[in-house]
């Protein structure tokens, strides 16, 4: 077995596990993941896209995005660096038995282009069948809209509409949907704003038994410095050592919609080639 298929096999959660949310529905597994240079940056300046992982460790990557039903990728992602999100990297011989992921979009406006990778590489059988994820607003009913959401279906693409929460797609709306669609786990590759929403999502507190959102968090490392134009992500939670919450107790107020820092606990590292990938899961 190859050096990062094993890694990720022990890494990743069992398939056989049921999860739940808060109110009972089931969703995915998820696992997030990206590459960032040593100074936490993801991508150049002005979002320009770097290869910052080097072969061994984009293989891993190939390897992972086999090994999960869904991809999940922002619309900034989609309009920058135009992805095709499917498994190319991993080996002929061991190809049998492997399929790309489904590649989901997370784009209230449906602003994904009609001549993009992802819905070219449907249509000349390169991939999965694109999931666009839109907002189920009142604004989805202008003629605008319905004009683009045709144009896309035309296109190749399925349209689902989901509730926004604080103006962007709801994180658990989107995981019930596609749990319902079979979708089993997720992989959830970027960008800045997407991490940082499934970050914070981690970050929520939960129920007695209840699993948090985001089970795993892989991370690649690549050895090299962007600079500060480059563009870094955020958690979204603050790590002060005194937290807001903390604040709130002490004035008497509810805290219970607060964001926590993740409780982040560090499972594996490997080096593949110059790239280190540091693995842990939320609990
Ligand atoms: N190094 C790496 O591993 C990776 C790097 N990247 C880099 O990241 C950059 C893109 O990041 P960014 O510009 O932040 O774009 P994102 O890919 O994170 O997409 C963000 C957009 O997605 C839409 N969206 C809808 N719902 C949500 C939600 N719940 N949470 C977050 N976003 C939501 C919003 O647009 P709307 O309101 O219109 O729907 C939002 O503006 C590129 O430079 C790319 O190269 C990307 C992936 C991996
Ligand atoms: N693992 C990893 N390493 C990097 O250096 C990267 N820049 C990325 N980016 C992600 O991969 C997408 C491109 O995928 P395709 O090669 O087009 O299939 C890109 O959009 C990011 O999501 N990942």
């Amino acid at each position: 077995m190859s050096a990062a298929r094993e890694f990720l096999l022990s890494v990743l959660p069992s398939q056989d596990i049921e999860k739940y949310d808060g109110e009972g529905k089931r969703i995915p597994s998820v696992t997030l993941t990206f590459a960032q240079s040593l100074d936490g940056k993801i991508a150049g300046s002005h979002g320009r896209q770097l290869t910052l992982s080097g072969p061994d460790s984009m293989l891993m990557t190939h390897w992972m995005r086999a090994m999960h039903d869904a991809i999940v990728v922002g619309i900034g992602t989609a309009h920058n660096d135009d992805p095709q999100l499917n498994v190319r990297l991993i080996p002929e011989a061991d190809k049998l038995h492997i399929k790309s992921p489904r590649p989901v979009v997370l784009d209230a406006y449906l602003r994904l282009r009609t001549d993009c990778k992802l819905l070219k590489n449907y249509r000349d059988g390169k991939g999965q069948q694109p999931w666009v994820f839109c907002a189920s607003d009142p604004e989805s009913a202008s003629t605008e809209r319905l004009a683009r959401k045709s144009a896309l279906e035309a296109a190749g693409a399925v349209v689902y509409e989901i509730p926004c929460v604080s103006g962007l797609l709801s994180i658990l709306g989107l995981l019930r949907k596609l749990h319902e669609c079979d979708i089993q786990s997720v992989m959830v590759e970027g960008g800045a704003s997407v991490i940082n929403t499934f970050m914070k999502q981690a970050s929520q507190p939960r129920g007695p038994g209840e699993p948090p959102v985001v089970d795993t968090l892989i991370v690649t490392v690549a050895p090299t410095i962007v600079g500060d134009d480059g563009l870094g992500y955020t958690v979204g939670v603050s790590g002060d050592k005194l937290s807001v919450s903390d604040h709130l107790v002490l004035l008497g107020m509810p805290t219970e919609s607060l964001y926590q820092i993740p409780k982040f606990t560090h499972t594996r590292t490997a080096m593949m080639g110059r790239d280190t990938i540091i693995a842990g899961k939320f609990i």
